[in-house]
Protein backbone atom coordinates (compact mmCIF):
# COMPACT_ATOMS: atom_id res chain seq x y z
CA UNK A 1 0.00 0.00 0.00
CA UNK A 2 1.30 3.17 -0.93
CA UNK A 3 1.01 6.60 1.23
CA UNK A 4 0.58 9.94 -0.81
CA UNK A 5 0.29 13.19 0.54
CA UNK A 6 -1.20 15.68 -1.84
CA UNK A 7 1.20 18.96 -0.61
CA UNK A 8 4.29 16.75 -1.56
CA UNK A 9 6.47 17.58 -4.49
CA UNK A 10 5.31 15.16 -7.76
CA UNK A 11 2.21 13.83 -6.22
CA UNK A 12 0.45 14.22 -9.16
CA UNK A 13 2.80 12.42 -10.83
CA UNK A 14 2.96 9.50 -8.34
CA UNK A 15 -0.73 9.03 -8.77
CA UNK A 16 -0.78 9.01 -12.04
CA UNK A 17 2.00 5.94 -11.98
CA UNK A 18 -0.44 4.42 -9.24
CA UNK A 19 -3.64 4.97 -11.70
CA UNK A 20 -1.51 2.97 -14.52
CA UNK A 21 -1.98 -0.21 -13.19
CA UNK A 22 -3.68 -2.75 -15.62
CA UNK A 23 -1.88 -1.29 -18.79
CA UNK A 24 1.46 -2.85 -17.80
CA UNK A 25 -0.63 -6.30 -17.02
CA UNK A 26 -2.73 -5.64 -20.34
CA UNK A 27 0.96 -4.98 -22.54
CA UNK A 28 1.69 -8.27 -21.06
CA UNK A 29 -1.71 -10.90 -21.63
CA UNK A 30 -2.47 -8.76 -25.29
CA UNK A 31 -0.56 -11.51 -27.26
CA UNK A 32 -1.82 -14.26 -25.79
CA UNK A 33 -5.93 -13.07 -25.90
CA UNK A 34 -4.85 -12.29 -29.81
CA UNK A 35 -4.25 -15.90 -30.42
CA UNK A 36 -6.98 -17.32 -28.23
CA UNK A 37 -9.27 -15.31 -30.40
CA UNK A 38 -7.38 -16.52 -33.62
CA UNK A 39 -7.55 -20.01 -32.23
CA UNK A 40 -11.80 -19.81 -31.76
CA UNK A 41 -12.19 -17.96 -34.68
CA UNK A 42 -10.18 -20.87 -37.01
CA UNK A 43 -11.46 -23.70 -34.31
CA UNK A 44 -14.79 -22.92 -33.61
CA UNK A 45 -16.71 -25.56 -30.92
CA UNK A 46 -13.27 -27.56 -31.27
CA UNK A 47 -10.99 -24.52 -29.87
CA UNK A 48 -13.44 -24.00 -27.35
CA UNK A 49 -13.59 -27.46 -25.80
CA UNK A 50 -9.84 -27.77 -26.04
CA UNK A 51 -9.42 -24.13 -24.23
CA UNK A 52 -12.17 -24.34 -21.76
CA UNK A 53 -9.87 -27.90 -20.46
CA UNK A 54 -6.70 -26.61 -20.54
CA UNK A 55 -7.64 -22.77 -18.63
CA UNK A 56 -11.02 -23.81 -16.63
CA UNK A 57 -9.98 -27.77 -16.55
CA UNK A 58 -13.49 -28.17 -17.45
CA UNK A 59 -14.83 -30.72 -20.36
CA UNK A 60 -17.16 -29.94 -22.43
CA UNK A 61 -17.31 -32.64 -25.06
CA UNK A 62 -20.68 -33.32 -24.54
CA UNK A 63 -22.36 -29.59 -25.06
CA UNK A 64 -21.63 -26.47 -24.46
CA UNK A 65 -24.82 -24.93 -23.86
CA UNK A 66 -26.73 -25.59 -20.23
CA UNK A 67 -29.80 -27.27 -21.15
CA UNK A 68 -33.57 -26.18 -19.62
CA UNK A 69 -32.97 -29.42 -17.15
CA UNK A 70 -29.85 -28.61 -16.04
CA UNK A 71 -31.46 -25.17 -15.11
CA UNK A 72 -34.48 -26.33 -13.34
CA UNK A 73 -32.56 -28.71 -11.19
CA UNK A 74 -30.18 -25.79 -10.43
CA UNK A 75 -32.98 -23.58 -9.22
CA UNK A 76 -34.24 -26.55 -7.30
CA UNK A 77 -30.98 -26.88 -5.81
CA UNK A 78 -31.08 -22.80 -4.39
CA UNK A 79 -32.15 -22.05 -0.64
CA UNK A 80 -35.38 -20.09 -0.25
CA UNK A 81 -32.85 -17.87 1.63
CA UNK A 82 -30.90 -17.21 -1.51
CA UNK A 83 -33.91 -17.39 -4.39
CA UNK A 84 -35.78 -14.53 -1.81
CA UNK A 85 -32.92 -12.47 -2.08
CA UNK A 86 -32.66 -12.83 -5.45
CA UNK A 87 -36.12 -11.98 -6.13
CA UNK A 88 -35.70 -8.74 -4.00
CA UNK A 89 -32.70 -7.51 -5.54
CA UNK A 90 -34.56 -8.29 -9.33
CA UNK A 91 -37.41 -6.04 -7.94
CA UNK A 92 -34.98 -3.29 -7.53
CA UNK A 93 -32.99 -3.84 -10.74
CA UNK A 94 -36.08 -3.94 -12.75
CA UNK A 95 -37.78 -0.81 -11.18
CA UNK A 96 -34.92 1.12 -11.28
CA UNK A 97 -34.01 0.53 -15.12
CA UNK A 98 -37.64 0.76 -15.97
CA UNK A 99 -37.16 4.97 -15.39
CA UNK A 100 -34.29 4.86 -18.16
CA UNK A 101 -36.38 3.66 -21.03
CA UNK A 102 -35.70 6.32 -23.69
CA UNK A 103 -38.39 8.60 -25.39
CA UNK A 104 -39.19 8.53 -29.01
CA UNK A 105 -39.70 11.95 -30.34
CA UNK A 106 -41.82 13.39 -33.40
CA UNK A 107 -42.13 16.72 -33.81
CA UNK A 108 -43.16 19.04 -37.40
CA UNK A 109 -41.03 22.31 -38.33
CA UNK A 110 -41.50 25.39 -39.21
CA UNK A 111 -41.41 24.11 -43.13
CA UNK A 112 -43.40 21.35 -42.37
CA UNK A 113 -40.85 19.12 -42.00
CA UNK A 114 -41.31 15.78 -39.74
CA UNK A 115 -38.41 14.98 -37.80
CA UNK A 116 -37.67 13.36 -34.45
CA UNK A 117 -36.04 9.88 -33.50
CA UNK A 118 -36.87 5.84 -32.62
CA UNK A 119 -35.33 4.17 -30.21
CA UNK A 120 -35.21 0.20 -31.44
CA UNK A 121 -33.70 -2.81 -29.05
CA UNK A 122 -30.29 -4.57 -30.01
CA UNK A 123 -31.06 -8.04 -31.73
CA UNK A 124 -29.09 -10.66 -29.72
CA UNK A 125 -26.53 -9.58 -26.88
CA UNK A 126 -23.58 -11.58 -25.31
CA UNK A 127 -23.57 -11.32 -21.54
CA UNK A 128 -20.63 -12.16 -19.91
CA UNK A 129 -20.41 -13.35 -16.52
CA UNK A 130 -17.65 -13.61 -14.39
CA UNK A 131 -16.67 -17.08 -12.74
CA UNK A 132 -13.10 -17.42 -12.45
CA UNK A 133 -12.72 -16.84 -8.60
CA UNK A 134 -15.67 -16.56 -7.61
CA UNK A 135 -19.88 -17.02 -8.77
CA UNK A 136 -21.40 -13.62 -9.66
CA UNK A 137 -25.24 -14.31 -9.64
CA UNK A 138 -25.53 -11.04 -9.11
CA UNK A 139 -23.85 -9.86 -12.10
CA UNK A 140 -26.64 -11.76 -13.95
CA UNK A 141 -29.15 -9.62 -12.52
CA UNK A 142 -26.77 -6.24 -13.73
CA UNK A 143 -26.40 -7.42 -17.06
CA UNK A 144 -29.73 -8.96 -18.29
CA UNK A 145 -32.02 -6.56 -16.60
CA UNK A 146 -30.97 -3.71 -18.81
CA UNK A 147 -31.35 -5.85 -21.58
CA UNK A 148 -34.94 -7.14 -20.97
CA UNK A 149 -36.18 -4.09 -20.23
CA UNK A 150 -34.67 -2.86 -23.47
CA UNK A 151 -36.41 -5.36 -25.34
CA UNK A 152 -33.57 -6.96 -26.35
CA UNK A 153 -35.00 -10.96 -27.87
CA UNK A 154 -31.57 -12.63 -28.05
CA UNK A 155 -30.14 -12.24 -24.24
CA UNK A 156 -26.53 -15.00 -24.55
CA UNK A 157 -25.15 -15.45 -21.52
CA UNK A 158 -21.35 -17.04 -21.06
CA UNK A 159 -19.89 -17.91 -17.89
CA UNK A 160 -16.82 -20.33 -17.13
CA UNK A 161 -17.73 -23.49 -14.91
CA UNK A 162 -15.08 -23.87 -12.95
CA UNK A 163 -14.01 -27.98 -12.68
CA UNK A 164 -17.56 -28.22 -14.62
CA UNK A 165 -19.64 -26.87 -11.84
CA UNK A 166 -22.08 -23.46 -12.18
CA UNK A 167 -23.44 -21.85 -9.32
CA UNK A 168 -27.06 -23.06 -9.26
CA UNK A 169 -27.99 -19.47 -8.37
CA UNK A 170 -26.54 -18.18 -11.79
CA UNK A 171 -28.84 -20.19 -13.63
CA UNK A 172 -31.65 -18.83 -11.29
CA UNK A 173 -30.84 -15.27 -11.78
CA UNK A 174 -30.57 -16.23 -15.64
CA UNK A 175 -33.93 -17.86 -15.74
CA UNK A 176 -35.53 -14.55 -13.24
CA UNK A 177 -33.94 -12.75 -15.44
CA UNK A 178 -35.28 -13.60 -19.12
CA UNK A 179 -32.18 -15.39 -20.63
CA UNK A 180 -32.43 -17.30 -23.89
CA UNK A 181 -28.99 -19.14 -23.91
CA UNK A 182 -26.22 -19.64 -21.29
CA UNK A 183 -22.61 -21.32 -22.28
CA UNK A 184 -20.45 -22.92 -20.08
CA UNK A 185 -17.31 -21.11 -21.44
CA UNK A 186 -15.38 -17.94 -20.38
CA UNK A 187 -12.15 -15.21 -20.62
CA UNK A 188 -11.02 -14.44 -24.17
CA UNK A 189 -12.26 -17.45 -25.70
CA UNK A 190 -15.86 -16.77 -24.89
CA UNK A 191 -15.85 -13.53 -26.11
CA UNK A 192 -14.31 -14.59 -29.14
CA UNK A 193 -17.10 -16.88 -29.91
CA UNK A 194 -19.76 -14.45 -29.00
CA UNK A 195 -17.99 -12.40 -31.35
CA UNK A 196 -17.39 -14.43 -34.60
CA UNK A 197 -19.88 -17.41 -33.74
CA UNK A 198 -18.88 -20.81 -33.51
CA UNK A 199 -20.96 -23.99 -35.48
CA UNK A 200 -22.72 -23.75 -32.09
CA UNK A 201 -23.05 -20.22 -30.66
CA UNK A 202 -24.87 -17.64 -32.90
CA UNK A 203 -22.63 -14.47 -33.02
CA UNK A 204 -24.39 -11.42 -31.18
CA UNK A 205 -24.13 -8.09 -32.21
CA UNK A 206 -22.81 -6.50 -28.62
CA UNK A 207 -21.03 -8.07 -26.22
CA UNK A 208 -21.69 -6.28 -22.60
CA UNK A 209 -20.27 -7.27 -18.70
CA UNK A 210 -17.70 -7.05 -16.73
CA UNK A 211 -14.27 -9.69 -16.76
CA UNK A 212 -11.05 -9.99 -15.55
CA UNK A 213 -8.16 -8.50 -17.35
CA UNK A 214 -8.13 -11.18 -20.48
CA UNK A 215 -11.90 -10.39 -21.00
CA UNK A 216 -11.48 -6.80 -20.69
CA UNK A 217 -8.72 -7.01 -23.27
CA UNK A 218 -10.72 -9.46 -25.48
CA UNK A 219 -13.41 -6.97 -25.67
CA UNK A 220 -10.98 -4.20 -26.55
CA UNK A 221 -9.88 -6.59 -29.31
CA UNK A 222 -13.53 -7.27 -30.86
CA UNK A 223 -14.97 -3.85 -30.74
CA UNK A 224 -15.51 -3.09 -33.99
CA UNK A 225 -16.60 -6.24 -34.90
CA UNK A 226 -18.99 -6.19 -32.35
CA UNK A 227 -20.27 -3.36 -30.30
CA UNK A 228 -18.97 -3.36 -26.53
CA UNK A 229 -19.85 -1.66 -23.32
CA UNK A 230 -17.38 0.55 -21.35
CA UNK A 231 -14.30 -1.85 -20.29
CA UNK A 232 -15.52 -3.29 -16.99
CA UNK A 233 -12.05 -5.04 -15.64
CA UNK A 234 -10.74 -5.24 -12.57
CA UNK A 235 -13.03 -3.58 -9.60
CA UNK A 236 -12.05 -0.60 -7.81
CA UNK A 237 -13.25 1.89 -5.34
CA UNK A 238 -12.35 4.89 -3.82
CA UNK A 239 -13.26 6.21 -0.14
CA UNK A 240 -13.57 9.63 1.21
CA UNK A 241 -13.81 9.76 4.65
CA UNK A 242 -14.43 12.49 7.55
CA UNK A 243 -12.53 11.79 10.72
CA UNK A 244 -15.43 9.96 13.48
CA UNK A 245 -16.21 7.64 10.99
CA UNK A 246 -15.74 3.85 12.32
CA UNK A 247 -12.06 2.74 10.70
CA UNK A 248 -12.95 -0.32 10.14
CA UNK A 249 -16.19 -0.23 8.39
CA UNK A 250 -14.28 1.59 6.11
CA UNK A 251 -11.27 -1.08 6.06
CA UNK A 252 -14.17 -3.34 4.98
CA UNK A 253 -15.12 -1.36 2.23
CA UNK A 254 -11.43 -1.35 0.62
CA UNK A 255 -11.51 -4.62 0.66
CA UNK A 256 -14.51 -5.83 -0.47
CA UNK A 257 -13.27 -4.79 -3.71
CA UNK A 258 -9.76 -5.92 -3.49
CA UNK A 259 -11.33 -9.28 -2.66
CA UNK A 260 -12.12 -9.13 -6.35
CA UNK A 261 -8.57 -9.83 -7.79
CA UNK A 262 -5.56 -9.19 -7.36
CA UNK A 263 -5.69 -6.44 -10.37
CA UNK A 264 -8.34 -4.58 -7.85
CA UNK A 265 -7.36 -0.75 -6.58
CA UNK A 266 -8.76 0.66 -3.40
CA UNK A 267 -7.44 4.01 -2.40
CA UNK A 268 -8.51 6.09 0.58
CA UNK A 269 -8.53 9.55 0.49
CA UNK A 270 -8.88 11.37 3.97
CA UNK A 271 -7.74 14.66 5.73
CA UNK A 272 -7.04 13.04 9.68
CA UNK A 273 -3.79 11.46 9.96
CA UNK A 274 -5.57 9.53 13.33
CA UNK A 275 -8.40 8.01 10.58
CA UNK A 276 -5.05 6.97 8.15
CA UNK A 277 -3.72 5.17 10.63
CA UNK A 278 -6.88 3.53 12.19
CA UNK A 279 -7.75 2.53 8.71
CA UNK A 280 -4.64 1.22 7.87
CA UNK A 281 -4.31 -1.14 10.90
CA UNK A 282 -7.85 -2.09 10.14
CA UNK A 283 -7.04 -3.64 6.68
CA UNK A 284 -4.21 -5.38 8.21
CA UNK A 285 -5.98 -6.80 10.92
CA UNK A 286 -9.20 -7.92 8.55
CA UNK A 287 -6.77 -9.43 6.12
CA UNK A 288 -5.15 -11.47 8.58
CA UNK A 289 -8.78 -13.74 8.85
CA UNK A 290 -9.58 -13.12 5.22
CA UNK A 291 -11.01 -16.30 3.66
CA UNK A 292 -9.22 -14.85 0.26
CA UNK A 293 -6.49 -13.10 1.93
CA UNK A 294 -4.41 -13.92 -1.16
CA UNK A 295 -6.00 -12.04 -3.83
CA UNK A 296 -7.26 -9.27 -1.37
CA UNK A 297 -3.32 -8.83 -0.10
CA UNK A 298 -2.02 -8.62 -3.31
CA UNK A 299 -4.24 -5.83 -4.39
CA UNK A 300 -4.08 -3.80 -1.42
CA UNK A 301 -0.20 -4.20 -1.24
CA UNK A 302 0.46 -3.38 -4.74
CA UNK A 303 -2.20 -0.76 -5.91
CA UNK A 304 -4.06 0.21 -2.70
CA UNK A 305 -3.20 3.59 -1.55
CA UNK A 306 -4.37 6.23 1.41
CA UNK A 307 -3.67 9.65 0.17
CA UNK A 308 -3.85 12.52 2.67
CA UNK A 309 -6.20 15.59 1.29
CA UNK A 310 -6.18 19.30 2.83
CA UNK A 311 -10.26 19.02 2.62
CA UNK A 312 -13.04 17.68 1.54
CA UNK A 313 -12.86 19.75 -1.44
CA UNK A 314 -9.16 18.73 -2.34
CA UNK A 315 -10.10 15.29 -1.81
CA UNK A 316 -13.12 15.96 -4.58
CA UNK A 317 -10.14 17.01 -7.22
CA UNK A 318 -8.12 14.38 -5.95
CA UNK A 319 -10.80 11.56 -6.78
CA UNK A 320 -11.81 13.37 -10.26
CA UNK A 321 -8.23 12.57 -11.22
CA UNK A 322 -8.81 9.27 -10.21
CA UNK A 323 -12.37 8.45 -11.75
CA UNK A 324 -13.10 5.73 -9.97
CA UNK A 325 -15.71 2.40 -11.06
CA UNK A 326 -17.22 3.44 -7.15
CA UNK A 327 -16.95 6.16 -5.11
CA UNK A 328 -18.09 6.46 -1.47
CA UNK A 329 -18.58 9.32 0.18
CA UNK A 330 -18.23 8.87 3.90
CA UNK A 331 -18.86 12.32 5.21
CA UNK A 332 -21.90 13.78 7.34
CA UNK A 333 -23.05 15.64 4.28
CA UNK A 334 -22.38 14.00 1.26
CA UNK A 335 -24.78 15.95 -0.84
CA UNK A 336 -22.44 18.81 -0.16
CA UNK A 337 -19.75 17.20 -1.76
CA UNK A 338 -21.56 15.39 -4.57
CA UNK A 339 -21.32 18.71 -6.76
CA UNK A 340 -18.01 18.42 -6.70
CA UNK A 341 -17.74 15.01 -8.47
CA UNK A 342 -17.36 14.97 -12.22
CA UNK A 343 -15.94 11.60 -12.70
CA UNK A 344 -16.89 8.21 -11.29
CA UNK A 345 -18.87 4.90 -12.09
CA UNK A 346 -21.20 5.36 -9.18
CA UNK A 347 -21.34 7.55 -5.70
CA UNK A 348 -22.68 5.88 -3.09
CA UNK A 349 -23.83 8.88 -0.40
CA UNK A 350 -23.25 8.69 3.48
CA UNK A 351 -21.90 5.99 5.86
CA UNK A 352 -24.97 4.13 5.38
CA UNK A 353 -24.70 3.47 1.80
CA UNK A 354 -21.73 1.06 1.45
CA UNK A 355 -20.26 -0.06 -1.66
CA UNK A 356 -21.90 -3.16 -1.70
CA UNK A 357 -25.61 -1.93 -1.79
CA UNK A 358 -24.86 -1.50 -4.90
CA UNK A 359 -23.00 -4.74 -5.88
CA UNK A 360 -26.38 -6.14 -5.03
CA UNK A 361 -29.46 -4.56 -4.19
CA UNK A 362 -29.73 -0.28 -4.96
CA UNK A 363 -30.93 -0.23 -8.56
CA UNK A 364 -28.43 0.82 -10.73
CA UNK A 365 -25.99 -2.09 -12.70
CA UNK A 366 -22.67 -2.72 -10.97
CA UNK A 367 -21.08 -3.15 -14.41
CA UNK A 368 -19.01 0.08 -14.55
CA UNK A 369 -16.18 1.42 -16.09
CA UNK A 370 -12.51 0.98 -14.82
CA UNK A 371 -9.09 1.59 -15.05
CA UNK A 372 -10.02 5.58 -15.31
CA UNK A 373 -12.88 5.47 -18.07
CA UNK A 374 -15.39 6.80 -15.95
CA UNK A 375 -13.81 10.12 -17.58
CA UNK A 376 -15.72 9.15 -21.04
CA UNK A 377 -17.90 6.91 -19.63
CA UNK A 378 -21.20 5.47 -18.03
CA UNK A 379 -22.06 2.49 -16.40
CA UNK A 380 -24.23 0.20 -17.64
CA UNK A 381 -28.06 0.74 -18.84
CA UNK A 382 -30.90 0.23 -20.68
CA UNK A 383 -29.53 2.96 -23.44
CA UNK A 384 -26.18 0.13 -23.92
CA UNK A 385 -29.12 -2.28 -25.70
CA UNK A 386 -30.65 0.39 -27.84
CA UNK A 387 -29.75 2.46 -30.86
CA UNK A 388 -31.47 5.52 -32.09
CA UNK A 389 -32.68 6.26 -36.00
CA UNK A 390 -32.97 9.71 -36.88
CA UNK A 391 -36.54 10.39 -38.88
CA UNK A 392 -37.00 12.63 -41.50
CA UNK A 393 -39.79 13.66 -44.07
CA UNK A 394 -40.49 16.00 -46.11
CA UNK A 395 -43.97 17.27 -47.62
CA UNK A 396 -43.61 18.22 -51.23
CA UNK A 397 -43.71 21.51 -50.38
CA UNK A 398 -41.29 21.12 -47.57
CA UNK A 399 -38.56 19.61 -50.20
CA UNK A 400 -39.19 22.52 -52.80
CA UNK A 401 -38.19 24.54 -49.90
CA UNK A 402 -34.84 22.88 -48.73
CA UNK A 403 -34.25 20.80 -51.76
CA UNK A 404 -32.07 23.46 -53.57
CA UNK A 405 -29.91 23.90 -50.55
CA UNK A 406 -29.40 20.45 -50.58
CA UNK A 407 -28.45 20.62 -54.45
CA UNK A 408 -26.33 23.16 -54.16
CA UNK A 409 -24.15 21.67 -51.39
CA UNK A 410 -24.16 18.42 -53.73
CA UNK A 411 -22.71 20.26 -56.28
CA UNK A 412 -20.00 22.09 -54.21
CA UNK A 413 -18.86 18.38 -53.10
CA UNK A 414 -18.60 16.91 -56.31
CA UNK A 415 -21.32 14.52 -56.27
CA UNK A 416 -23.60 14.40 -59.10
CA UNK A 417 -25.85 12.15 -58.60
CA UNK A 418 -27.06 13.75 -55.45
CA UNK A 419 -28.08 16.93 -57.00
CA UNK A 420 -29.61 14.97 -59.37
CA UNK A 421 -31.64 13.21 -56.84
CA UNK A 422 -32.69 16.31 -55.85
CA UNK A 423 -33.34 18.42 -59.33
CA UNK A 424 -35.09 15.65 -60.99
CA UNK A 425 -37.96 15.89 -58.34
CA UNK A 426 -37.65 19.82 -58.11
CA UNK A 427 -38.11 19.57 -62.18
CA UNK A 428 -40.97 16.86 -61.98
N1 LIG B 1 -16.18 -3.62 -13.24
C1 LIG B 1 -17.24 -4.34 -12.98
O1 LIG B 1 -18.36 -3.91 -13.22
C2 LIG B 1 -17.09 -5.72 -12.36
C3 LIG B 1 -18.21 -6.43 -11.84
C4 LIG B 1 -18.01 -7.73 -11.32
C5 LIG B 1 -16.73 -8.29 -11.36
N2 LIG B 1 -15.70 -7.54 -11.88
C6 LIG B 1 -14.38 -8.09 -12.06
O2 LIG B 1 -14.54 -9.31 -12.78
C7 LIG B 1 -13.37 -10.07 -12.57
C8 LIG B 1 -13.72 -11.52 -12.32
O3 LIG B 1 -12.53 -12.22 -12.56
P1 LIG B 1 -12.42 -13.77 -12.45
O4 LIG B 1 -11.02 -14.12 -12.80
O5 LIG B 1 -12.98 -14.19 -11.17
O6 LIG B 1 -13.42 -14.35 -13.56
P2 LIG B 1 -13.51 -14.16 -15.15
O7 LIG B 1 -14.67 -14.99 -15.57
O8 LIG B 1 -13.51 -12.73 -15.53
O9 LIG B 1 -12.19 -14.79 -15.75
C9 LIG B 1 -11.97 -16.17 -15.72
C10 LIG B 1 -11.42 -16.59 -17.06
O10 LIG B 1 -10.15 -15.97 -17.29
C11 LIG B 1 -9.42 -16.79 -18.18
N3 LIG B 1 -8.03 -16.88 -17.76
C12 LIG B 1 -7.56 -16.92 -16.49
N4 LIG B 1 -6.21 -17.09 -16.53
C13 LIG B 1 -5.85 -17.17 -17.83
C14 LIG B 1 -4.61 -17.33 -18.53
N5 LIG B 1 -3.46 -17.46 -17.86
N6 LIG B 1 -4.62 -17.35 -19.89
C15 LIG B 1 -5.78 -17.21 -20.58
N7 LIG B 1 -6.99 -17.05 -19.96
C16 LIG B 1 -7.02 -17.01 -18.62
C17 LIG B 1 -10.03 -18.17 -18.15
O11 LIG B 1 -10.56 -18.46 -19.40
C18 LIG B 1 -11.17 -18.06 -17.15
O12 LIG B 1 -12.34 -18.69 -17.63
C19 LIG B 1 -12.62 -9.43 -11.42
O13 LIG B 1 -11.56 -8.70 -11.97
C20 LIG B 1 -13.66 -8.50 -10.82
O14 LIG B 1 -13.06 -7.43 -10.17
C21 LIG B 1 -15.86 -6.31 -12.39
N1 LIG C 1 -17.97 -4.90 -7.23
C1 LIG C 1 -18.21 -5.57 -8.49
C2 LIG C 1 -18.10 -4.54 -9.59
O1 LIG C 1 -16.84 -4.03 -9.66
C3 LIG C 1 -19.56 -6.24 -8.57
C4 LIG C 1 -19.81 -7.33 -7.61
C5 LIG C 1 -20.55 -8.46 -7.80
N2 LIG C 1 -20.54 -9.14 -6.64
C6 LIG C 1 -19.85 -8.48 -5.76
N3 LIG C 1 -19.39 -7.39 -6.35
ZN1 LIG D 1 -17.95 -6.10 -5.49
Amino acid sequence: MRRLDTTEEGFEAKLRALLQRDEAAVAGISDSVRNIIADVRGGGDAKLVELTRKLDRTDLSCGLAVTEQEVEQAIAACSKEALDALEIAARRIEAYHDRQRPEDRRWIDDLGVTLGWRWTPLDAVGLYVPGGTAAYPSSVLMNAIPAKVAGVKRIVIVTPAREGKLNPLVLAAAKRAGVTEIYKIGGAQAVAALAYGTETIKPVDKIVGPGNAYVAEAKRQVFGHVGIDSIAGPSEITVIAEGGIEASHIAADLLSQTEHDKLSQSILLCCSEVLASAVAKAVEDQLAEHPRREIAETAWREQGAIIMCEDLADAARVSNIIAPEHLELCVRDPEALLPLIDHAGAVFLGRHTPEAIGDYVGGPSHVLPTSRAARFSSGLSVLDFVKRMSVTGCPEKAFREIGPVAATLAEIEGLPSHAASVTFRLEE
